[in-house]
């Protein structure tokens, strides 16, 4: 039987386009459906539009400090409006360098939403196509909690396209969305609350760097509420008001509520029915090691099989696929080694088992190594910000298993550390290495 297409991907997210581009370097007539802009969550409202909010806030942040660092006082006024127009605006050169790089591959872009009529077939625009192997890179969409008034609440997705800066914003999830937002936009100047169901912010982190987070937000003037849900949200003329399900009962009043409770995969209304795709929990795509679904020829990678719900996964992900099936060079991931990061201030990172994980797996013969430190930058003015650091490790073999950062450049110093412990690095090793000094990755280097 012939194709129209030897591959089709749905979806030009991170996920989508590396694969598109990798199997159009083996020679593979591709096609990539899109049915917004290119780029998917992480480029149009996601990663790269939060790290851009995030450089701005930082502003705001040294303006506090510069008059320690000889600088005189003067008024500075931050104009929401014209910063987020010109981030849309680098947005869509993004978009339009996308554009070309699949164009130069050969690939064969569709501006439409696409879903499924067989395993073979799929609708766009009104035709019918063929590809003799499809990927699914859809993504997924923000969950919202099943809340009395959560209607009048907003994803991350408006954020971006927020009109003008809340004065009173509340935050319902503690998790990155949560903690990032609620980092940027206090920097800005708004009061804000965040509300989290768990005893600690950033499920999933060690409990080290989860605790010094939450502190130093707090200490910055966020109000936090953990061991908390939200029973309803009531319009009123003036204002949004939440009643909180905590001891006190309060009632929180809000200008914005945005809700960031996770992500959902994007399966629904995707015809995965007509080509008997099966799916898990939440409607994750179910896949094998090598992303192949239950039929032989369709493929899921990225957010949509929750795995883990990051760009760079969702990129390496794509990635594998096409090399796996289009140029014979089979590539399974490890996961055990993502390395990840919370972009609030502080910003916090990670990699490889957290304490917990650890001493699951291995027992009372885990060691942790913690220490706080004092970051010079902040040594002339504010006493208290502490960044910490933490090695977890194999007291056996005395094997790295975890290290784990809150503090300035706290995701780039992980992202290096992460290769050495990838690597089987031990503590010693660490111990041997000269650092560079004065900067807080050093730190690593002299635990005890
Ligand atoms: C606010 C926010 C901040 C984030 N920050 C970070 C970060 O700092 N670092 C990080 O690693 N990750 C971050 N993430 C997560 C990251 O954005 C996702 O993990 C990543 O985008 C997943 O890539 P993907 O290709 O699986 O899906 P997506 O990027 O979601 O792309 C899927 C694409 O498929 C399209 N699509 C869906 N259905 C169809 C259809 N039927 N037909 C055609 N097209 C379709 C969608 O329009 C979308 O463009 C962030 C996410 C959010 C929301
Ligand atoms: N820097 C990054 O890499 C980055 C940034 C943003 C998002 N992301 C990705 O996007 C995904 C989605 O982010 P997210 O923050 O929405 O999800 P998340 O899973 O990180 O956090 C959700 C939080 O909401 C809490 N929660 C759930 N229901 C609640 C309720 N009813 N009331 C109060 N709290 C509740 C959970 O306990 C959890 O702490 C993440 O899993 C992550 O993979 C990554």
């Amino acid at each position: 039987m012939t194709f129209d297409y030897d591959l089709f991907v749905i979806g030009a997210g991170p996920g989508g386009l590396a694969a598109a581009k990798k199997a159009a370097t083996y020679g593979v007539r591709v096609a990539i459906a899109e049915q917004e802009d290119l780029g998917g969550t992480c480029v149009n409202r996601g990663c790269v539009p939060k790290k851009l909010i995030v450089y701005a806030a930082d502003f705001a942040l040294q303006n506090k400090m510069a008059h320690s660092y000889g600088w005189s006082d003067c008024p500075t006024y931050f104009d929401w409006t014209l910063f987020i127009k010109s981030v849309h605006k680098h947005l869509d050169s993004i978009s339009e360098s996308y554009l070309q790089q699949l164009q130069k591959a050969g690939i064969e872009i569709i501006s439409e939403r696409a879903s499924f009529l067989d395993a073979h077939t799929i609708s766009i625009g009104g035709r019918k196509v063929t590809a003799d192997k499809i990927l699914i890179a859809v993504g997924g969409q923000p969950l919202k909690p099943n809340i009395p008034g959560i209607e009048y609440a907003i994803t991350s997705r408006e954020m971006f396209q927020l009109p003008y800066l809340p004065k009173r914003l509340t935050i319902i999830g503690g998790g990155y969305i949560g903690v990032e937002f609620s980092s940027m936009m206090h920097a800005f100047g708004c009061q804000v609350t965040l509300i989290e169901k768990e005893e600690m912010i950033l499920s999933g982190f060690d409990d080290d760097i989860r605790s010094t987070v939450q502190q130093a937000l707090s200490k910055r003037g966020i109000k936090l509420f953990t061991n908390t849900t939200i029973q309803k949200i009531k319009y009123s003329e003036e204002c949004l008001l939440l009643t909180i399900n905590s001891e006190s009962r309060e009632i929180v009043a809000a200008d914005t509520i945005l809700v960031a409770t996770g992500y959902n995969p994007n399966t629904k209304n995707l015809g995965l029915e007509n080509a008997r795709v099966e799916l898990g929990e939440n409607g994750a795509i179910k896949v094998d090691e090598e992303n192949r679904t239950n039929q032989e020829n369709i493929f899921a990678v990225g957010d949509c099989t929750s795995r883990i719900q990051l760009s760079s996964v969702a990129q390496a992900e794509g990635i594998a696929f096409a090399n796996t099936v289009f140029a014979n060079k089979p590539q399974k991931l490890n996961y055990d080694y993502v390395p990840s990061a919370v972009f609030s201030r502080p910003e916090a990172a990670s990699v490889g088992m957290t304490e917990a994980k650890a001493r699951e797996k291995f027992g009372e013969s885990v060691k942790c190594y913690y220490s706080q430190f004092q970051p010079l930058f902040y040594q002339l003015t504010e006493k208290d910000k502490q960044g910490s650091i933490k090695l977890v490790v194999n007291g056996d073999s005395e094997e790295v298993l975890g290290a784990h950062m809150v503090g300035e450049n706290a995701a780039d110093i992980i992202q290096s550390l992460g290769v050495a412990i990838r690597k089987g690095v031990t503590k010693q090793e660490l111990d041997e290495t000269i650092g560079i000094h004065p900067t807080a990755g050093e730190e690593f280097l002299s635990l005890n």
